[in-house]
């Protein structure tokens, strides 16, 4: 099929600018995942960092191996990248059962939700990502089955329907999010174990560049890590993403090795920026400071003005901006601070305080 010229060029387009982006975006793209699978820690030692979560699962890990019962269930929070999905994996390691995952926008219907819990083997985990997105009515059905680990069964229709209950084998549910306010109260106390994944210090990602270097075979030294670690905006998922990109690099321009000076040149050219910021990032502090004086400005008028997603700014740009200290999210909307500027090399206007 021939498609029409200027559809190719502007599909082609859209290519360059999505390349551009997903960069340094913490979000999942498709060209990871085989990637991130092999570079994927699978057991909590291995896990760099998050040492307050990695405390309190190593104890509730071993109590629950101890008694021989199935694990309290788990919510994983933070933004993304951060390691959530790599957890729950480690969790079925660790406890030595079978892993199952699934995801709330995988799951329409609840056959489809009522299959996988009767189908669970004892004490096994089961993963579901992204539970903000599950559907209300599957989320009730979960209560019980976390709770009692029973199930209601709605047989026949209409006034000749009968409730059913089965017992389904104790299991751990894992599920993770990046929104956990977006979970209901009911839906939240059915956690027993509740992990915060925070962004990662400099220190951390260096060791995570280290260690995903020597798995696939390049050499790095103390400083070429460094230096990609410091642009990764705290998230190992960038880190890697970024290493592959240095290591093309180095491979075409210095025999393979990665120093800073080489780590330096590579990033240089893939534009990113001593912060690890890209385009959008730029456009979104200098339209704040620029467009309404610094704030504050309401998250859906920022979000129309850089005609982006809401949810987007707010889930994965605004958190590492936080953060580092660069915005503020007041009340009455979002604030460019004093680094904001500094970084973009506007000064700062003296404006009387309205707070
Ligand atoms: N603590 C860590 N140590 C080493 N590597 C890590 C660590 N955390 C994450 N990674 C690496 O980062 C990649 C991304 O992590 P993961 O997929 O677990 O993030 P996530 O929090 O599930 O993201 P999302 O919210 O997009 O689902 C993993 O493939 C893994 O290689
Ligand atoms: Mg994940």
């Amino acid at each position: 099929m021939d498609i029409p010229k200027h559809k190719a060029k502007v599909d082609l387009n859209r290519k360059a600018s999505a390349e551009a982006e997903r960069l340094v975006s913490a979000g999942r793209v498709d060209e990871d995942a085989a990637f991130e699978l092999k570079l994927r820690p699978t057991r909590l030692a291995e896990f760099i960092g998050q040492e307050k979560a990695k405390e309190q699962l190593a104890i509730a890990l071993e109590a629950a191996k101890s008694r021989g019962e199935a694990l309290d269930h788990v919510l994983l929070f933070g933004p993304p990248g951060l390691g959530k999905t790599t957890l729950a994996t480690i969790i079925a390691n660790e406890l030595e059962v079978g892993y199952q995952q699934t995801s709330g926008p995988a799951l329409q219907i609840q056959g489809d939700l009522t299959a996988i819990l009767t189908n669970l083997r004892e004490r096994q985990v089961l993963f579901l990502d992204e539970i903000h997105r599950l559907q209300p009515v599957l989320e009730e059905k979960l209560y019980t089955a976390l709770e009692d680990y029973k199930l209601d069964i709605i047989i026949g229709q209409g006034p000749a329907a009968r409730t059913h209950v089965m017992e389904i084998k104790p299991f751990t549910f894992v599920a993770a999010t990046t929104r956990p306010g977006l979970l209901s109260s009911p839906l939240r106390s059915r956690f027993g174990i509740l992990l915060r994944l925070e962004f990662y210090t400099d220190d951390e990602l260096r060791f995570v560049v280290e260690r995903s270097a020597e798995v696939i075979g390049v050499p790095i030294d103390q400083d070429g890590a460094a230096e990609i670690a410091m642009r990764s905006r705290g998230t190992p998922r960038i880190a890697n993403r970024l290493l592959r990109r240095v290591r093309d690099y180095a491979q075409v321009r210095a025999q393979g090795k990665i120093d800073r000076p080489t780590a330096q040149a590579a990033l240089a050219m893939l534009e990113v920026d001593a912060h690890g910021f890209d385009e959008l990032d730029r456009r979104l502090l200098r339209t704040i400071i620029e467009k309404y004086d610094g704030g504050p400005v309401g998250l859906n008028t920022l979000a129309a003005a850089l005609a982006e997603e809401q949810d987007a700014l707010e889930e994965v740009y605004e958190p590492f901006l936080i953060q580092i200290g660069f915005l503020d999210r007041t009340p009455r909307g979002r604030v460019a601070t004093r680094l904001a500027y500094e970084h973009l090399g506007i000064e700062m206007p003296r404006k009387l305080s309205l707070f």
